[in-house]
């Protein structure tokens, strides 16, 4: 299904990580359907979180996957993993057939349209070990995704298409932050997958 993994791959970052964009990694159709089929089958749900004791609640939705008995805890709150479904295993050998590292657990994102995006953070929580490697693939609408040395301040930016894939690894989560802008031009929705292994 996939249209090319013999393509040279660049490292975005300047130094002290690895990201690196593969492009589309399948035909259109197969995004298309991929797009259509996450929006409707997987369990959406607002997410919370407890931020200085203040309980909030996202407008983005998410989504917990993984492999049997894998729970998942950040900003104070615990979610269970749910099962894999066909379309995420799919996708899931799919993404470590291109980047070669194994997957367990995937965390989705709903943005609904562009007044949806993500603050500036790293995922260095401790259950990811240390340089760990998180696959993300995109669905649907266009996005900015910016990424900001933690110290030097320096920014780099990419936008991620439908049916395409990014990796970051190494030391990526340790000395950079990333983000999703919002866009108030963006009207439709986009979906986020982002593979991680828990340790
Ligand atoms: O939506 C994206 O591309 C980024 C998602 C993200 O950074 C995360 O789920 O930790
Ligand atoms: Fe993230």
């Amino acid at each position: 299904m996939e249209i090319n993994n013999c393509r040279n791959i660049v490292n975005l970052l300047p130094y002290d990580g690895i990201v690196n964009y593969y492009g589309k990694i399948m035909f259109p159709a197969d995004a298309d359907h991929y797009l259509d089929t996450l929006l409707n089958t997987i369990q959406w749900r607002n997410d919370e979180a407890i931020i200085f004791g203040k309980h909030i609640i996202t407008k983005r939705k998410v989504a917990w996957y993984g492999n049997d008995g894998y729970s998942y805890t950040y900003s104070n709150t615990t979610k269970r993993a749910l099962p894999w479904t066909k379309e995420l295993l799919a996708l899931k050998a799919l993404t470590e057939e291109f980047c070669g590292d194994r997957f367990n657990s995937c965390l989705l994102n709903l943005y609904h349209d562009g007044n949806e995006g993500m603050a500036w953070h790293s995922d260095d929580e401790k259950s990811l070990g240390k340089d760990t490697t998180i696959a993300s693939l995109s669905f649907g609408a266009e996005r900015k995704f910016a990424l900001k040395h933690r110290v030097s301040k320096e920014t780099t930016d990419i936008i991620l298409e439908h049916g395409s894939l990014l990796v970051m690894k190494g030391a990526t989560q340790t000395n950079w932050l990333h983000s999703l802008p919002k866009s108030t031009r963006i009207k439709t929705p986009r979906v986020n997958l982002t593979f991680r292994t828990m340790i």
